[in-house]
């Protein structure tokens, strides 16, 4: 038996067998091969048959996951069918070159010469041809490559690494939940567990190399612990775990029509985070009060080219119509860190986090973020709209994104489209320089929001994603619950409301400080939300304040966990 601990990121228990997501080796030999004609056979026979594999993932996809991501699939096609191509192999192959050896050798040169294009969409297409010529050489030598897209039967994925956009494709029909080498609790992978509602488990280290492919698997989303091989007591113990999770669950149904309100009547919003449309309906059927934090950057990625105004139009629009009236807190563009566009071809960086993202890509390349204030703007019409830039560190990007805000509103209404007039424009704290002058902040915005995600990790300077220092990563910390509260307390100054969409904000020891803080409005993954709204409605606001007075007197985060932890059990 084989027993990991890793992070655990997503609530739940999952027993499955393993589907372990491992890119095999394919090394290239070349062969002077006699059968000119066998060899071209061979190369047609593989062509056809990866087309079906491709045409089989497309439909399904188109099922699943929607034509727009099915397209990428129907690029690959295409690039199966280039004429130019196959002739340039078959070429080779008559110069009795091996088919493995023709193919890697017109891939790889189509692939250097998109690569060297200043040209973001033809670069894309590198990296098609890349995935096809892969796809290919594996059938050609008969290596069965790994395809979260084919996946039909139940199944724990054990990997490496998930990038966001793989996740966002599992089918949670088959896939009930992952496990991963690396990875942090506020990656944007366990983000996405979290909505979908699997449990998930990273940072292991070593689970994609020692767990074997359909080996039987337990993940214990809350502890952390993976089974390989368990015995029969540890699953029958499990599956009871399975039943109690299930039953939990389904009690806290009715919380879902209750007010977002302490036990001494306080009254606060508990909304939800999305990644894209199709979120919503979890966040509204646990109840939500509205959406925190749409992460529009969602939108940009897993295509080949920018969104347009009317694409994005329509998909804020639909947001606000199917919330018939509640607010849809909406964040531009926050690329970067572990958010990648590829086609937008931004520069490589040693320190992604630090570099070049968010509102400073949009204030350098205006075009892209006036797109998207004048879809959003457009779209205000049809509901509570706030709008609110990420990533600001200073007053003056501040300034200068609701300048440009304002220009474009003025260009519509110009135009003789009209804007809500109810429309707020806040911003994310999640800068710890933004923390300090919150309350600066909250005399030329409407609202705050604190993300904690990334406030912690650059207070403690530790990488959210990184396992080997996430015991840094401490919310807790009393350096962080002192910049929370400075926010909190500079906005209310000016009269303004706070949020925190971050993950803490739906952390049960975290939620009863950010309530005695005066919290106005707690943001999180579906999953959370009615958990979060039973805990507020036990907690009684005033009761807290004594508490909280001897929270800010602990001195390391350890000692905080553990006092909140012993008040929740003593109430
Ligand atoms: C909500 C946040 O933004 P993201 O997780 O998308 O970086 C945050 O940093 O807390
Ligand atoms: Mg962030």
């Amino acid at each position: 038996m084989l027993e990991l601990q890793g992070i655990a990121v997503s609530s739940g228990i999952a027993i499955a067998k393993a589907y372990c997501l491992v890119e095999p080796e394919l090394p290239v030999e070349k062969m002077e091969i006699e059968n000119i004609d066998a060899e071209i056979a061979r190369l047609n026979e593989t062509i056809i048959k990866t087309k079906s594999v491709l045409e089989t993932i497309r439909n399904g996809m188109t099922d699943t996951v929607g034509e727009e991501q099915a397209a990428i699939i129907s690029a690959h096609l295409l690039i199966l069918e280039d004429p130019e191509m196959i002739a340039s192999m078959k070429d080779k192959i008559k110069q009795h070159a091996n088919a493995e050896y023709a193919l890697k050798e017109v891939t790889d040169t189509f692939v250097q010469l998109f690569e060297s294009m200043d040209n973001a969409y033809m670069q894309e297409r590198a990296a098609d041809i890349k995935d096809v010529a892969k796809r290919l050489l594996a059938g050609l030598m008969n290596v069965e490559l790994p395809d979260v897209s084919l996946i039909s039967s139940e199944v724990i994925i054990v990997a490496e690494d998930l990038t966001p956009s793989m996740t966002a494709q599992l089918d949670t029909r088959f896939v009930k939940g992952f496990v991963t080498d690396i990875g942090g609790k506020t990656s944007h992978t366990a983000i996405l567990a979290r909505a979908m509602g699997i449990p998930a488990i990273v940072g292991t280290k070593t689970a994609s190399k020692s767990i074997p492919h359909c080996s039987m698997l337990i993940m214990d989303g809350d502890s952390g612990i993976v089974l390989e091989g368990a015995t029969e007591e540890q699953q029958q113990h499990y599956r009871a775990l399975q039943r109690e999770f299930k039953l939990q669950n389904e009690s806290l149904q009715k919380f879902s029509s209750l007010p977002s309100r302490s036990a001494d009547g306080h009254s606060v919003e508990i909304v939800g985070n999305i990644s894209k449309i199709e979120d919503i309906d979890s966040i509204l059927t646990n109840g939500g009060d509205g959406i925190g934090l749409f992460r529009t950057e969602f939108l940009y990625m897993d295509r080949d080219e920018l969104p347009t105004e009317d694409e994005q139009y329509d998909v804020y629009k639909s947001v606000l119509t199917k919330l018939e009236g509640k607010p849809a807190v909406v964040r531009t563009l926050d690329i970067g860190g572990d958010k990648e566009v590829p086609y937008l071809s931004l520069p490589h960086e040693s320190n992604p986090f630090l570099g070049y993202r968010a509102i400073r890509i949009c204030l350098n390349q205006q075009a892209i973020f006036r797109t998207q204030l004048r879809a959003l703007l457009r779209a205000s019409n049809y509901g509570d709209l706030r709008i609110m830039f990420p990533m600001i560190a200073t007053l003056e990007e501040f300034r200068e994104a609701k300048e440009i805000l304002l220009d474009v509103k003025q260009q519509l209404e110009t135009e003789g489209i009209p804007v809500s007039e109810k429309l707020q424009i806040g911003m994310m704290i999640e800068i710890p320089s933004a923390a300090i002058i919150a309350d600066l902040f909250a005399q030329e915005a409407d609202f705050l929001s604190i993300g904690t995600n990334d406030l912690i990790q650059y207070t403690l300077a530790a990488d959210r994603m990184n396992e080997s220092v996430s015991y840094l990563y401490q919310p807790y910390h009393p350096a962080v619950l002192r910049l929370i509260k400075t926010v909190i307390d500079g906005a209310h100054l000016h009269g303004k409301w706070v949020g925190m969409c971050g993950e803490m904000a739906g952390d049960t020891t975290a939620i009863p400080i950010l309530l005695g803080l005066g919290l106005d409005e707690f943001s999180m993954s579906s999953s959370s939300i009615l958990s979060a709204r039973r805990q507020i409605a036990q907690l009684s606001k005033e009761k807290l304040a004594t508490h909280i007075e001897h929270i800010f007197t602990l001195r390391t985060s350890s000692e905080v966990e553990q006092y909140v932890k012993t008040m929740l059990m003593e109430m």
